[in-house]
């Protein structure tokens, strides 16, 4: 199968596509999901930066800080659930990406996280380990982080692509950092396999889910993840700036020594002890007074997942990715954009990045007009597709707008041809 997709030859015409989208969205089981989220009408697709808000949340915020706050005040840390509140949410979380409870733990952001996750990877590893892998197209917040917890940890560091990492991984690494999702080209790495062979060479995975986690399934226990760090501002909505998990496999946790032993994760916090033992389990993660509010917010947008499975979301994920695709070679002037999102379902994230000449300047003019995507360098509109709220009649406006745009810029040169 070619790497992206082919345009079918001969595509719909663009009025049978909006019948069609009507179609979709009438058959849609989680249509009525996208009532327990805050939308206009805005074709929102960025959901793979940060998710729409949902309904339950700002009541909820408003009693914590009026009531939780307001009158109980200190109590509020036994009385009202707070001091609990990282094991709690992030079992709400767990079975989102494949973890059983006691094993995930929210606070902090996701940099932080992974700062715990590949150092606390690296002390576990083999007493010859002498490098660090990193997904050689992750985030960049990942390759600083690693370069600087290689550099406190005496070890290199190692760009590899992820499809090399089984054939570059040797006795000597200690962990590799993968993004499951690339935040780029939506390009789903291989977990399953890539873990197998970390595993096959001594090595720990550590994988970064923030373009997985709620969009499609992850299954950290049943592939023997060892580490995992994911954001929850993205497919969980909890919010700008909403505290981010870490996950460690149980059969590690004792062996687990975070490199932010905060006052949170002592064994008796409130004995106030000079001496640090750490909590057992999960509880270890945790580092210094948790961000409430953002905490209990993400609690309640959790709730927008009630009754919904992550088979379902990966379901509709790769129907609107899909339906997106045709529409744009339907609507877009041939050879004016190039999709870099993998045409394999097995190797496709929730997002659809397409390559496109001025792709700053024309993503601007989208979201003048309504649709609202994003843009990164250096040429690529990014388009996220959350299923808990985006219908198939806004996979196919945004086609039709694009189409619009680029159909008024025909001077603009195909992509990959400048020069
Ligand atoms: C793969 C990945 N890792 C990490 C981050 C960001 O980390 P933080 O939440 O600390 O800004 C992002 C983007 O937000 C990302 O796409
Ligand atoms: N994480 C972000 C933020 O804190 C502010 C603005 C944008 C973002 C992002 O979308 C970054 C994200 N990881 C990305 O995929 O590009």
């Amino acid at each position: 199968m070619s790497e992206t997709p082919e345009f079918p030859v001969a595509p719909a015409s663009g009025s049978e596509l909006a019948i069609r989208a009507a179609e979709l969205d009438a058959a849609d089981p989680l249509a009525a999901v996208r009532e327990r989220f805050v939308l206009d009408d805005t074709v929102y697709l960025d959901g793979n930066s940060l998710g729409a808000l949902p309904r339950a949340v700002p009541g909820r915020i408003a009693d914590v800080v009026a009531r939780e706050w307001g009158e109980l005040r200190i109590r509020s840390w036994t009385e009202s659930g707070w001091w609990t509140a990282p094991e709690r949410i992030g079992d709400k979380i767990a079975p989102l990406i494949g973890a059983g409870p006691g094993r995930v733990v929210v606070g902090d952001s996701t940099s932080v996280n992974i700062f715990k996750a590949v150092v606390g990877g690296v002390r576990m590893a083999g007493k010859g380990c002498t490098e660090i892998l990193v997904d050689a197209t992750t985030f960049p917040t990942d390759g600083y982080i690693a370069r600087s917890a290689a550099r406190m940890t005496g070890l290199a560091v190692r760009p590899v692509e992820p499809a090399r990492i089984a054939d570059e991984v040797t006795e000597r690494t200690a962990v590799a950092l993968v993004n499951h999702v690339d935040y780029r080209t939506g390009r789903l790495n291989d977990l399953p396999s890539i873990t197998a062979a970390l595993h096959s060479a001594g090595a720990l995975a550590v994988w970064d889910l923030c373009h997985s986690a709620g969009a499609l399934p992850v299954g950290l226990d049943a592939y023997g993840v060892d580490l995992a760090v994911g954001c929850t501002y993205k497919y969980l909505n909890g919010g700008p700036g909403s505290p981010a998990y870490l996950y460690v496999r149980e059969g590690l946790q004792e062996r687990f020594e975070s490199p932010l032993p905060g006052w949170n994760s002592h064994a008796d916090p409130f004995a106030m002890d000079p001496g640090y033992a750490p909590a057992d389990g999960i509880l270890r993660g945790r580092v210094g007074t948790p961000d409430i509010l953002s905490l209990l917010a993400l609690e309640a947008a959790l709730e927008a997942w009630d009754g919904v499975s992550i088979e379902e979301v990966r379901a509709k994920s790769l129907a609107l990715t899909d339906f997106f695709l045709e529409c744009v070679a339907a609507h877009v002037p041939p050879g004016r954009v190039r999709s870099v999102t993998p045409a394999d379902h097995r190797q496709r994230g929730s997002q659809v990045a397409l390559e496109c000449a001025g792709a700053g300047e024309v993503m601007d003019e989208l979201i003048r007009r309504g649709v609202v995507g994003d843009f990164r360098h250096p040429d690529v509109l990014r388009f996220g597709f959350t299923p808990l709220y985006t219908s198939f009649a806004d996979a196919e406006r945004a086609a039709r707008v694009l189409g619009e745009v680029l159909g008024a810029q025909p001077d603009a040169v195909a992509p990959g041809t400048a020069g």
